[in-house]
């Protein structure tokens, strides 16, 4: 199994190492977690992660090294770990607006990138990861498509849609939760007590999308036949539309993909 370096241990770098020791892809012992404040780590170190500060040596022990810092912290790492870079490691940068290029041009044109944009349910093996590269081998890629696969489902696109993916698959995680925060809330003002109005919504939406991933169907298929005529699931549902349902989520999703698309500064 090839040494893997995650750079920029936080929420997403912390869940994707989780992920691949769940999956069996990597032993903890094989992951490198790096970031600043190691005391945040001291679990990890615990179940047999290797922790360290130290970016530098962490890409010179990997072949594969994960970029997980945030846009605005990315320059400063890559400026750090310039003189271990070898044509044989394979970057893969999970960070939003960021291109494959932007990387390259800093690191040499000769090194392979190939960018990741997974989701925080990559922690239990139910991430939808959108992988990009630009002049990738056909191996490498095959390798990282396969190393996503252990731990979601995987789609291979175009690198100008990845700013896209991420409001709709990396974002998206947070607004599905908020729509199920919203409808326990909604539970609690016709009767329910919060802890079974949040685990009725939790199943209910669970529900809903494995109907759908289950039946192949469109959404508009199964709302049929919930909606009774005359009924009350097309009274509430019309009342949302009518305060914006729909177009709240699209408006928000096409906002984030604009700000995914302006984080990252080059200078
Ligand atoms: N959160 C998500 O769901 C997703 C995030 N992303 C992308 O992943 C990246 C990280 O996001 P997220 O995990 O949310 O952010 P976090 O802030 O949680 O993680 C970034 C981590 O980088 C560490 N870090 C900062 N500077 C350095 C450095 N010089 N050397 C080593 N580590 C450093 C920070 O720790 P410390 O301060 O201790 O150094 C921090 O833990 C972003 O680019 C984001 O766009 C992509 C998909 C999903
Ligand atoms: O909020 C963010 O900027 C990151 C990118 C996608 C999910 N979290």
């Amino acid at each position: 199994m090839k040494k893997i370096a995650i750079i920029g241990s936080g929420n997403i770098g912390l869940s994707l190492a989780r992920g691949l020791v769940k999956a069996d892809y990597a032993r903890a012992e094989e992951i490198t977690l790096t970031r600043r404040n190691l005391s945040h780590l001291d679990a990890y170190a615990a179940e047999g992660f290797v922790v360290s500060a130290d970016n530098v040596a962490a890409v010179a022990s990997a072949e594969v090294v994960i970029l997980a810092v945030l846009p605005q912290q990315l320059n400063h790492v890559l400026n750090e770990i310039i003189p271990q870079v070898k044509s044989g490691h394979l970057f893969i940068s999970v960070i939003s607006g960021v291109s494959c290029a932007a990387i390259k041009a800093r690191l040499g044109a000769g090194i392979q990138v190939i960018r990741a944009m997974p989701n925080t349910a990559i922690a239990i093996g139910q991430s939808m990861t959108c992988i990009a590269s630009d002049h990738a081998s056909s191996e490498n890629l095959a390798d990282v498509i396969r190393m996503f696969e252990t731990v979601g489902a995987v789609v291979k696109i175009n690198e100008e849609l990845m700013t896209s993916a991420t409001a709709l698959c990396a974002c998206g995680t947070a607004f599905f939760l908020r729509a199920i925060r919203a409808a326990s809330q909604g539970g609690v003002e016709i009767g329910f007590h919060a802890d079974e109005a949040l685990k009725m919504a939790v199943q209910t939406a669970k529900g809903a999308a494995d109907l759908l991933l289950l039946h192949q169907t469109h959404p508009e298929s199964e709302i049929d036949k919930v909606t009774s005529p005359k009924g009350c699931t097309i009274a509430g549902l019309n009342e949302m539309e009518h305060n914006g349902f729909s177009s709240s989520l699209i408006k928000g999703i096409k906002l984030s993909a604009e700000k995914a698309g302006s984080l990252y500064t080059k200078e």
